[in-house]
């Protein structure tokens, strides 16, 4: 697979979104979220997931700002936060998301979770949103294939993106197929398992093999399985070794061996119990 950090991936309305991006969760509001972006934008990255309920939009929107880069050089995408879900809720939430982030329009614009009773509605916003332009696509997380099935049962437009945990500790490949068949790309967030198994002996095997750290074995391993990929960290040197994942490739050995590690290992909350 011949990959950098300009691989892009053509979403289902012919939009096209890098990759590789920096998730920045957990990333503080103020400077280490900006020197985070500062970082990657420099690295090479030229895509950043936020989301509402994260509290630094403001702090990613003024990062690639100062970076002087276009506007439309680097993909940005934020969520509708579970409070916020409902037709007007959701139209008033991402008005509030684009004034922090500084933003005539987001990239993409995802459902955060599935909650019950008003996820549809949430949707119908969301397509509102595409058509107005407020965003260039729109699509959905943690959603499984119950919750896929009832959205695509009612939408308008397909959604564009499911967001979901997925690395070999967590390995859906019925969830994946499910996406593939419906056009929908998938992004596999926390694909170093929050850094809970980097020190896993069979991973770190691997990645001696090649001559890499376990986080570049994981983040490769969501590409290869054609997954989009969005690690987070907010240390430049890490920043720049999660990119540095397109001058090697896993065997098809290495990949088997990999996914047998599956657990169904979340390491936050577990969206098959959503109703
Ligand atoms: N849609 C959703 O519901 C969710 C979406 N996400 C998105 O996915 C992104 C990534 O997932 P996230 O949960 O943050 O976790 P990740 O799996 O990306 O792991 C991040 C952790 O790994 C550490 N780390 C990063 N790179 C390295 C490295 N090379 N070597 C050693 N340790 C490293 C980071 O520390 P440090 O920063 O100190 O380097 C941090 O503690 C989020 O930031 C967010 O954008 C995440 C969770 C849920
Ligand atoms: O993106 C996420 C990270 O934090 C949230 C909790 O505070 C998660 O629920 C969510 O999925």
């Amino acid at each position: 697979m011949e990959l950098n950090l300009q691989s892009t991936v053509m979403l289902n309305n012919g939009v096209e979104i890098p990759r590789l991006g920096l998730g920045v969760y957990l990333a503080a509001r103020g400077e280490e979220t900006r020197q985070a972006v500062r970082s990657a934008l420099v690295a090479g990255y030229r895509h950043i997931d936020t989301a509402r309920v994260y509290a630094n939009e403001r702090d990613v929107g003024a990062a690639v700002r100062e970076s002087g880069l276009p506007r439309e050089d680097v993909f940005i995408t934020t969520k509708l936060w579970n409070s916020d879900q409902g037709y007007d809720s959701a139209l008033k939430a991402c008005e509030r998301s684009l004034k922090e982030l500084g933003l005539e329009y987001v990239d993409l614009y995802l459902i955060h979770w599935p909650v019950p009773g008003r996820r549809l509605d949430s949707w119908r916003a969301l397509e509102t949103l595409l058509r107005d332009g407020r965003c260039r696509a729109i699509g959905v997380s943690n959603f499984m294939e119950h919750h896929l099935d009832e959205l695509l049962a009612r939408a308008q437009v397909v959604p564009a993106v499911n967001q979901v945990e997925q690395h070999p500790f967590l390995y859906q490949p019925s969830l994946l197929r499910h996406c593939a068949d419906k056009g929908i790309a998938v992004e596999a967030y926390s694909p170093l398992t929050k850094g809970l198994r980097l020190t896993d002996p069979r991973v770190v095997e691997v990645a001696r093999r090649h001559g890499r750290s376990a986080a570049q074995v994981l983040i490769r391993w969501c590409l290869q399985h054609d997954m989009i990929v969005i690690p987070k960290s907010t240390h430049a040197a890490r920043i720049r070794e999660n990119a540095t994942v397109h001058d090697f490739a896993l065997s098809p050995e290495d990949m088997r061996q990999l996914d047998g590690l599956n657990e169904d290992l979340y390491t936050g909350w577990d969206p098959r119990e959503v109703p």
